[in-house]
């Protein structure tokens, strides 16, 4: 895998920064995005998809963003949620960076931008947003998931998004067989080409 591929821990690249307005939190907002994080000229269409057919995030308690690249969904949570936490977690040291300047850019104070071994370890998530990183390959996927998952809080749901060409059907399948009879698996949107999972934890 090359070193400076969107997800590398530290991209190797030199950094060109762009601004590009999108549109979050029902109004247009400009962004500051950059080579070498996923989708930098826009938002990414199943992102877009997950934050459309998703319901409204609760209004207070820890949220995780996993995988937050530049930050549209921890951005988009924390402006619906001002009393929230929204941990936004990337292996990608740059995706970090933009996702604290895009916070500190709309003046939002919630938002936690960290590696994932830097969310402490006992917080418990009110809910999990994620458009995963599929191209990891499906060994890294599950891994993420079995990581993850299991700190939901009772009564708490994650929302996924993923292509149906990158495997969003076996990966509904994997989460059923392999999830314990505490979470229940269903489909919730198609999209396109895209469909919403929602994992939800008894
Ligand atoms: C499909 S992109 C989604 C980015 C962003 N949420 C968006 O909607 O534009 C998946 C992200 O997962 C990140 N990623 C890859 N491996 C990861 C890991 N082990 N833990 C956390 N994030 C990871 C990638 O760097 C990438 O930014």
């Amino acid at each position: 895998m090359s070193s400076d591929h969107y997800f590398s821990p530290a991209p190797g690249t030199e950094l060109r920064t762009r601004t590009i307005t999108v549109e979050l939190g029902g109004a247009e907002r400009e962004v500051t995005t950059a080579n070498n994080v996923f989708s930098p000229g826009h938002i990414d269409g199943g992102t877009e998809v997950l934050i459309k057919y998703a319901p409204a995030p609760p209004a207070t308690g820890d949220f995780l963003d996993l995988g937050c690249g530049w930050g549209p969904i921890s951005l988009h949570l924390a402006l619906a949620s001002p009393d929230a936490t929204v941990w936004a977690v990337d292996v990608n040291e740059r995706a970090l960076d933009l996702v604290r300047t895009n916070a500190a850019a709309l003046g939002l104070t919630n938002i936690r931008a960290v590696q994932p071994a830097d969310v402490p370890a006992d917080i418990r998530f009110r809910t999990i947003w994620s458009n995963p990183p599929i191209r990891v390959g499906k060994d890294e996927l599950h891994n993420l998931m079995t990581t993850w998952l299991p700190r939901l809080e009772s009564e708490a749901d994650a929302w996924l998004v993923v292509q149906r060409n990158l495997g969003s059907d076996s990966l509904q399948r994997w989460l059923e067989g392999e999830l314990s009879d505490e979470y229940a698996v269903s489909r919730e949107a198609i999209s396109k080409g895209f469909r919403v999972l929602l994992v939800s934890r008894d």
